[in-house]
């Protein structure tokens, strides 16, 4: 490469290292890592493609790239994703949030519009936020719906906070420090929606290491069998829903089946489901049968 290359021939040459290093989405990684470390957009690659890029922006891009070899997630490098079309921010203790998990977004719109319809507001509990992806994405998509966004994580909760923040819901989002349901008093809500931690430990040993060494431990850990969090949240949610509210979580691919015996042993019956983009049943939503 020579010391100062064009913006194209960069992303080219980026591309081929990663290639070369066997990784999969080598063509993406390399746009999204040039255009961050240069500030440019995939605009001025192809009508400007001879544009200079400055030492120091070169030197970004090869500290990232270095980082990209050594696994590290193309997102969590540049410090942000794209969620249900909008940006969030990654911090070390946020889970980097999956597309999958915008099957679950879409699932509990209807429920939210409704009460909103009906009530002219819409109270939704987030359990284990994250980045706030969830109910950040509810939020935007339903002005008239306020969300208590519970992590374990300060430091979630913070970037959570931010990205409300960044997506102009800050108004209607409050962070809560909490374990499950402990800190949540006797506050009750017309939508619970949660993506807990789901994998079973023993299995967490054998995740890409994008996932393994760069997924805070807490975002993944279900416990024995990874059902933990499902039977925390099915045993207390009746207590903090409406009496016509639902709750809806998200599931590993082989748990839809041990899932709905959780909830149908707390008194509640599956509603509706969606399916994630490889056909896994992979969001339910639940109704308590009072
Ligand atoms: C799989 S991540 C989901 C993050 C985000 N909702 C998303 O879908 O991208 C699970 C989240 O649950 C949080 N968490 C784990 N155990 C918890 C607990 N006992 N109480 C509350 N939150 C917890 C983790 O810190 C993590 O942010």
């Amino acid at each position: 490469m020579s010391p100062q290359p064009a913006l194209a021939a960069l992303i080219r040459h980026v591309r081929a290292e990663l290639e070369r290093a066997g990784k999969s989405e080598a063509a993406l990684d390399a746009r999204l890592i040039v255009e961050h470390f240069t500030s440019t957009t995939r605009t001025d690659a192809v009508l400007d493609p001879e544009r200079a890029v400055t030492p120091a922006q070169l030197d970004a891009v090869r500290a990232a790239v270095e980082r990209r070899m050594a696994n590290e997630p193309v997102h969590r490098i540049i410090g942000h994703r794209e969620f249900y079309g909008l940006k969030l921010k990654l911090s070390a203790e946020t889970l980097e949030p999956r597309p999958d998990t915008e099957s679950l977004v879409e699932l509990a719109i209807p429920y939210v519009r409704e009460v909103a319809e009906r009530r002219g507001k819409a109270f939704i509990l987030d359990i284990g936020t994250g980045t706030g992806a969830i109910a950040i994405s509810l939020l935007h998509v339903e002005q008239r719906a306020h969300a208590v966004a519970i992590d374990i994580s300060q430091d979630a909760l913070a970037t959570a906070a931010a990205n409300a923040d960044m997506n102009g819901v800050a108004d209607r989002f409050e962070p809560l420090l909490s374990d499950y349901f402990e800190g949540v008093k006797d506050q009750r809500f017309d939508v619970i929606v949660s993506n807990p931690p789901y994998i079973p430990t023993d299995g967490i040993i054998s995740l890409q290491p994008e996932v393994r060494y760069f997924d805070p431990i807490d975002a993944l850990d279900g416990g024995k069998d990874g059902l933990v969090a499902y039977r925390a949240i099915a045993e207390k949610a009746a207590e903090h829903l409406h009496d016509d509210g639902v709750v809806l979580v998200e599931v590993g691919y082989d748990q839809p089946e041990a899932v709905e015996m959780i909830f149908a042993a707390n008194g509640f019956a599956l509603d509706a489901d969606a399916t994630d983009f490889g056909g896994h049943r992979r969001s339910l939503a639940f109704l308590h049968k009072r």
